[in-house]
């Protein structure tokens, strides 16, 4: 961990790490899993391509935006939102089922880790994915034993850009804002870090709604976790 050692002037106590976008590349089972509950409902597909932009704000969202796409709303209708729990109920199944049927590990990441852990850093996962989806998809590639903790978007009250996930996970491990680093794909990582007080480096190849991930102004850029150590 040389090259974060001496970009921080220190390694820090403990990092926090976004799942989807910065570990593990899963958009195209969420797309199989939407596609799979929409199709349960009778209603039209989405592409892997829109999902990769419409990941990253937690299941509720992701499933708001979905439903707007393929039967678009306007007003205030109350069958509209049992349509949205039936999806999000779906979905959510779907998922559970295969949630690792495409996903895979972006590289550099397994190296980083194993830097991480001999440099004696604690690991957290901090996610907007719900939490057993979450668990789920680390335990399928075999990162889940790697993190100390694991927080999902729906373990808090809050989720990212929220700092609440972050301070949590501060507080679980007794560190401080200023001992530890965010990493993450997009701006609620970026803000949700800024807002916790954590120093945070950003990766351009996750999912971050469209944007570059320039924009947000993280701390640092790294074309990859192995640029980190
Ligand atoms: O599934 C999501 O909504 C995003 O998850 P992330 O916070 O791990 O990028
Ligand atoms: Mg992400």
């Amino acid at each position: 961990m040389k090259a974060l050692e001496s970009w921080l002037g220190g390694l820090p106590a403990v990092i926090l790490m976004d799942l989807d976008g910065t570990l593990i590349d899963s958009a195209a089972d969420i797309a199989l899993a939407l596609n799979r509950a929409l199709d349960d409902l009778a209603l039209p597909p989405v592409s892997e391509r829109q999902v990769r932009d419409w990941v990253g704000r937690g299941a509720g969202r992701l499933v708001e935006v979905v439903l707007q796409h393929v039967v678009p709303h306007h007003g205030d209708d109350p069958q509209r939102h049992v349509l949205h729990e039936q999806l999000l109920a779906r979905f959510m199944a779907r998922y559970q089922d295969s949630v690792c049927e495409a996903s895979t590990v972006y590289p550099g990441v397994r190296e980083f880790i194993d830097a991480a852990h001999a440099a004696g850093i604690r690991l957290a996962c901090v996610t907007n994915k719900p939490y057993q989806p979450a668990v789920a998809l680390l335990r399928a590639l075999d990162l889940l034993d790697d993190f100390d903790l694991v927080v999902g978007g729906d373990t808090l009250a809050h989720k990212k850009p929220h700092p609440e996930p972050l301070l949590h996970c501060l507080r679980h491990f007794g560190a401080t804002p200023g001992s530890a680093l965010m990493v993450g794909d997009s701006r609620n990582d970026v803000d949700a870090a800024k807002a916790a007080g954590v120093v945070v480096v950003a990766v351009p190849y996750g999912y971050n709604h469209g944007e570059p991930i320039s924009d947000c102004s993280p701390d640092r850029l790294v074309a990859s976790l192995s640029e980190l150590i």
